[in-house]
């Protein structure tokens, strides 16, 4: 890692400092609008910044290519994340964003799409204070372009880019370990169909087990046990805004939804996309959610299957049931809906009911960073904050 040679230069805590606890605040104090750099960082030559517009299917298109080819893979490289057109839709134009922050970067000549970084408006609170932060997501770089140092400049322009508009921190997360995280989480799989999941050697048949014992322990009902649970609809946005606002106290990293526009937009489900769920009790008040969002894996040099369906755990509220019916009848829902892998992280109550739920270990770690913040660092359970 070049003794993180970027990192060491970014408003960042370093590998060994350690934040004392009643540390909370920015390292770099926010910077005059009229001192930010007004131009573009210098890309190599032949290439150029342009904007992705979303709402061009043609440049969607491209940006989902780009990423169904390029954007993150299993450690041994025999999946790699299938982000859908929709799914970039859903999670790049939320209430307020910026068309300037999906930052393209383009080949002269060719006018190809070669690499991409996206940030989106999201107030977050961390420990005691509210601050409004942009997300980064989607940092892409097409495998012909690696170890060109673009990654970078794609980091310096956004930060550009966002600093411009009078914001000065992020939250992001990666696989990899820079300066310096935050929380270490995990992520944990729980089988749906395990016979593809064997198949394409997401999974292992376990020494002592046979393929359809494997299939009876991972059977699923058909129906939730919470009767009551129900697709999340439009007139339900009040309450759980309130729901999950309420909730979200309990954690120490956790998102600010500043209205229930933006929580709508979070939630409402949209097929392919994000699934959301409620309970509501006889005097029609809302007592639970629970939600998951849909990324597909493709699966590479497999002749059977060429797309592993995943779900992966959202946000949810266990108000009059327990944390482990709630995220089972998640499981029974995704069932019904074909996934194919229940994915979740550690954080939240999760790590409480992976055993009892059968839930597997997963590869490696996920960590969670804040740019241009420090703060006594966090265990899982304590996050609240779910990035796509
Ligand atoms: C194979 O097991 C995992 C695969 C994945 C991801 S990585 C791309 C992909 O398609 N995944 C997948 C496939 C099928 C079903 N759900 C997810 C994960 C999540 C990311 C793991 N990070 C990747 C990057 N390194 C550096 C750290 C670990 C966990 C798995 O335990």
């Amino acid at each position: 890692n070049k003794s993180f040679q970027f990192w060491s230069t970014q408003p960042v805590p370093q590998m060994d400092e350690l934040v004392p606890a009643d540390v909370n605040c920015a390292i770099e104090e926010n910077i005059p609008l009229d001192k930010v750099r007004a131009e573009p960082f210098t890309l190599p030559t032949g290439f150029r910044w342009a904007n992705v517009d979303l709402n061009d299917k043609e440049q969607l298109d491209e940006l989902y290519n780009l990423l169904t080819k390029n954007y993150v893979e299993d450690d041994d490289s025999m999946f790699r994340f299938d982000y859908s057109a929709e799914f970039l839709k859903w999670a790049l134009q939320v209430p307020g964003y910026r068309p300037e922050w999906h930052c393209g970067v383009r080949a002269d000549g060719s006018n190809r799409l070669l690499a991409f970084i996206g940030a989106v408006p999201q107030t977050v609170r961390v420990y005691d204070k509210t601050v409004p932060m942009v997300e980064i997501n989607f940092l892409c770089v097409h495998k012909n372009l690696r170890s060109r140092r673009v990654a970078p400049v794609l980091i310096r322009e956004i930060t550009r880019r966002v600093n411009i508009t009078g914001i000065f921190q992020a939250a992001f997360t990666a696989g990899i370990v820079i300066p310096k995280p935050v929380s270490v989480c995990r992520y944990y799989h729980r089988s749906l169909n395990p016979r593809k999941l064997i198949d394409v050697r997401f999974s292992h048949l376990s020494a002592k087990m046979t393929m359809a014992r494997t299939i009876k322990l991972y059977k699923l009902p058909d129906e939730p046990a919470t009767r009551t649970l129900r697709e999340m609809k439009e007139s339900d946005v009040g309450q759980v805004f309130k729901l999950l606002t309420t909730s979200l106290k309990q954690y120490s990293l956790a998102p600010v939804y500043k209205d229930e526009e933006e929580m709508a937009h979070a939630l409402l489900p949209r097929k392919n996309v994000v699934y959301s769920y409620v309970a509501q009790n006889l005097n029609g008040k809302i007592t639970d959610l629970v939600s998951f969002y849909s990324l597909p894996s493709s699966v590479m040099g497999n002749a059977n299957h060429k797309t592993i369906f995943a779900a992966y755990l959202y946000y949810y509220v266990a108000g009059s049931v327990s944390v482990k019916q709630l995220i089972n009848d998640a499981l029974i829902l995704a069932n019904k809906e074909k996934f194919d892998v229940f994915n979740a992280l550690d954080l939240m109550h999760n790590e409480k009911i992976f055993s009892d739920l059968k839930f597997g270990k997963g590869d490696g770690n996920l960590q969670y960073y804040l740019y241009n913040w420090k703060c006594a660092d966090m265990k899982p359970s304590q996050i609240g904050l779910v990035l796509q």
